[in-house]
Formats: C-alpha cells, structure tokens, sequence
C-alpha cells in the first residue's frame, strides 16, 4: 500500500516546510482541494518541480468541465487528479479522456454517494483508475469515521484499485491495509502532528507492502 500525505494547509510555503520532513515517508503527495483553490496550480507544479521522484495528486474534485479540469492538472504535472463520483456520467468520461490523453490517472471520490456499491461498479465501468472511499472533513466534524467494511466489500466487488482517506492515523493504518486499500491518504494526522516528521515516519513503519 502507497502512503499519500494529503496537504490541506492553506500555503505553499507552508507546504513545503511540511514536505522537508515527511515526504521521504510518503509515495505520493497531494495538493489538497482547498490548498489549490488558494494558490492555484501551481502548488502542483512546485510539488513536482522539487520532488520528481514522487506521485503528485492534485486533489482537484471535479464536478463539471471534466475534461478541461482534468487536463489542467495533468499540464500542470500531476499524476492523479479527483473527480467527484457523484457527477455526471458525461463529466467522469470527460475526466476519464484526459488521463487516457496524458498517460495519467483518475480518481473517483466517492464522497457524498448514497448507493457506494451501485456507483463503484458503474465508474468501474466509465474507466476511471482509482476508486477513493473517503470520510470528509465535515462528515468527520459530525461524527463520520473511515469505512473500513465498506472497502473490503468493495475490494470484492471491483478490480480497479481502491484509496482510502479521511481520518486515517496511525493506529488505523493497519486496518486500512488489511481492508484492501492500495493508497491510504493521510492528513491531519501528519501535517496537524507535534511533529510531522515522525507522525509519518512512524505511519510508514507500519505499512507492510509498498
Ligand atoms: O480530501 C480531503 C478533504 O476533502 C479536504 O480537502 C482530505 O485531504 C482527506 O479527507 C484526508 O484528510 P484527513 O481526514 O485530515 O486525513
């Protein structure tokens, strides 16, 4: 399983301070929705710019436009980009042509969806490459917490690679594993740590696979 550090601190500068300590723990770094829409996409380009070496995913979360946006992530150097699994079919095809175009990936974020099984299966279909079960920020403000059983039952209902994201730390990494998730995105209980250095080295330690 990747460990991705998802960065939703709102500066760049801020998140590159961040990145001088964890990103040698992390596989894939991701510019966080509400960092973008703070700095713009650049973020994403720094990000690549000064560490090539890791996958950067431009947590975009596409709703319409899904081709333009996706290929404004891509141009601007980002391996992954999101898009919303509750839009439009046409948006999701959209985003799904973009990634095929620049040899990248797209994930679907299936924050929001009612019916996760029904939908998994459908975007299965639309080709996107990641399917992402998250618990939001508000959801996890009221209570939300990660849907473990949910991602084993989705690990047997699809066979694209599954993400996880939202509220994972360090003593539910494990389980986040064992559930099945390929990429397990990672927040708060790095870039919020007293010390985020070794709130990821010591998240990491725990990933078995890699
Ligand atoms: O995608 C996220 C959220 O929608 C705000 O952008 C978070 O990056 C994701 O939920 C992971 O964050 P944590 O819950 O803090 O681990």
């Amino acid at each position: 399983m990747k460990l991705q550090v998802s960065i939703d601190l709102l500066s760049l500068e801020q998140a590159m301070n961040l990145l001088q300590d964890v990103a040698a723990y992390v596989d894939v770094i991701e510019a966080g929705t509400p960092l973008i829409k703070q700095e713009g996409l650049k973020v994403v380009e720094t990000f690549k710019k000064f560490f090539p070496d890791k996958l950067i995913f431009a947590d975009m979360k596409t709703m319409d436009a899904g081709e333009l946006e996706a290929e404004m992530a891509f141009k601007a150097n980002a391996d992954f980009t999101t898009v919303l699994a509750v839009s439009n079919d046409a948006t999701i095809e959209g985003a799904v042509a973009a990634a095929r175009k620049y040899n990248k990936y797209v994930t679907a974020d299936m924050i929001g969806v009612h019916d996760r099984v029904k939908r998994a299966v459908e975007l299965e279909k639309l080709g996107v490459n990641y399917l992402e079960l998250h618990t939001g920020l508000d959801e996890q403000a009221h209570g939300g917490v990660s849907r473990l059983d949910e991602l084993q039952t989705l690990r047997g209902m699809v066979k694209i690679p599954l993400s996880a994201a939202g509220g994972i730390k360090e003593d539910t990494i494990q389980q986040v594993e064992a559930a099945g998730a390929q990429i397990a995105a990672v927040g708060a209980a790095i870039y919020a740590a007293k010390s985020p250095k070794e709130a990821a080295r010591r998240i990491r330690e725990k990933i078995t696979s890699s």
